[in-house]
């Protein structure tokens, strides 16, 4: 079942036009990886979805959710279903924490706009829900300062959880970690996804990640999405010249894309 309908979205700034007439769809408990090079406009197609673009910046065309285009949904209407439905984490994580307040103070934030829990309720829901992503409940009383990179984007995955959405878009989230904080975080992901069957929306520059985590893939070049599919469909037989430029620079999957000519004959 589709969850989320991108029809002829098209994002301008004053004297660039970016994203060019963008239609996809994110299907219920999917794993869709959006990938493409520095600039074809992932991130900007991501903010649009939550109508998180810049003010610089206008949309145009459709995004469907629950038989709503969220480009014309009034500022409350969004804003609930931003914190309810659509949630999102980010590569840069440590702009998502004030640096004054706890943990736990983020989590109380977030609990009384959209929750109507006493407070004992909050602290044990905010405890499990660290515990959940694999963190003692004692950093609920810890200052963002006194966590590693790695803590840190779990508290965000655990407060994107929080409120059980449809839909998680994740953009770059392990880019700002080291290698070994990075397979943690995706393997965390997708467990949490087995549990809660909500979909992902995955923006990545690494194929090794698509290959591993994703069901879909779509490739953006230039505003566009040039190609989309079945992961092994695309990874495997990339129909683009674009695509399989992509796979060729990715260290790991072009090992397996040199046996792939090998075995099949094939001169590039
Ligand atoms: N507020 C803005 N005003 C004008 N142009 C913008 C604005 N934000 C982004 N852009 C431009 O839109 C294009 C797409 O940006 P976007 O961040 O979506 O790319 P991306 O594919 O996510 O890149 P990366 O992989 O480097 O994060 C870029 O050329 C960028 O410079």
């Amino acid at each position: 079942m589709t969850l989320l309908k991108v029809r002829h979205l098209h994002i301008m700034g004053k004297q660039n036009h970016i994203i060019k007439g963008l239609s996809f769809d994110v299907r219920e408990g999917e794993w869709l990886a959006l990938v493409g090079q520095s600039g074809s406009g992932k991130s900007l197609t991501a903010m649009a979805i939550g109508r998180l673009l810049a003010p610089n910046l206008e949309a145009q065309g459709e995004i469907w959710y629950e038989g709503k285009n969220v480009l014309t949904l009034s500022e409350p209407a969004i804003r609930k279903l931003r914190g309810k439905r659509i949630a999102y984490i980010f590569q840069d994580y440590q702009s998502s924490f004030t640096p004054f307040l706890t943990i736990g103070q983020h989590f109380e934030e977030y609990q009384r706009t959209h929750l109507d829990l006493s407070k004992q309720a909050r602290r044990i829901q905010a405890v499990d829900a660290l515990v959940s992503v694999g963190l003692d409940g004692d950093i609920y009383s810890r200052y963002p300062f006194q966590l590693s990179g790695g803590q840190l984007q779990r508290v965000s995955i655990s407060l994107a959880l929080l409120l059980k959405p449809d839909l998680l878009i994740a953009d770059e989230p392990t880019t700002a970690l080291d290698s070994v904080s990075s397979f943690k975080i995706l393997e965390l992901l997708s467990g949490l996804q087995a549990v809660t069957g909500c979909a992902i929306l995955f923006i990545t520059h690494d194929l090794r990640h698509v290959r591993k985590y994703a069901d879909r893939i779509g490739v953006m070049k230039d505003g566009v999405m040039i190609e989309s599919g079945d992961k092994n469909q695309v990874l495997n037989h990339p129909e683009h010249p674009y695509t399989d430029r992509l796979i060729h620079a990715s260290p790991s999957l072009r090992k397996s894309a040199i046996k792939r000519e090998g075995a099949l004959g094939c001169v590039y």
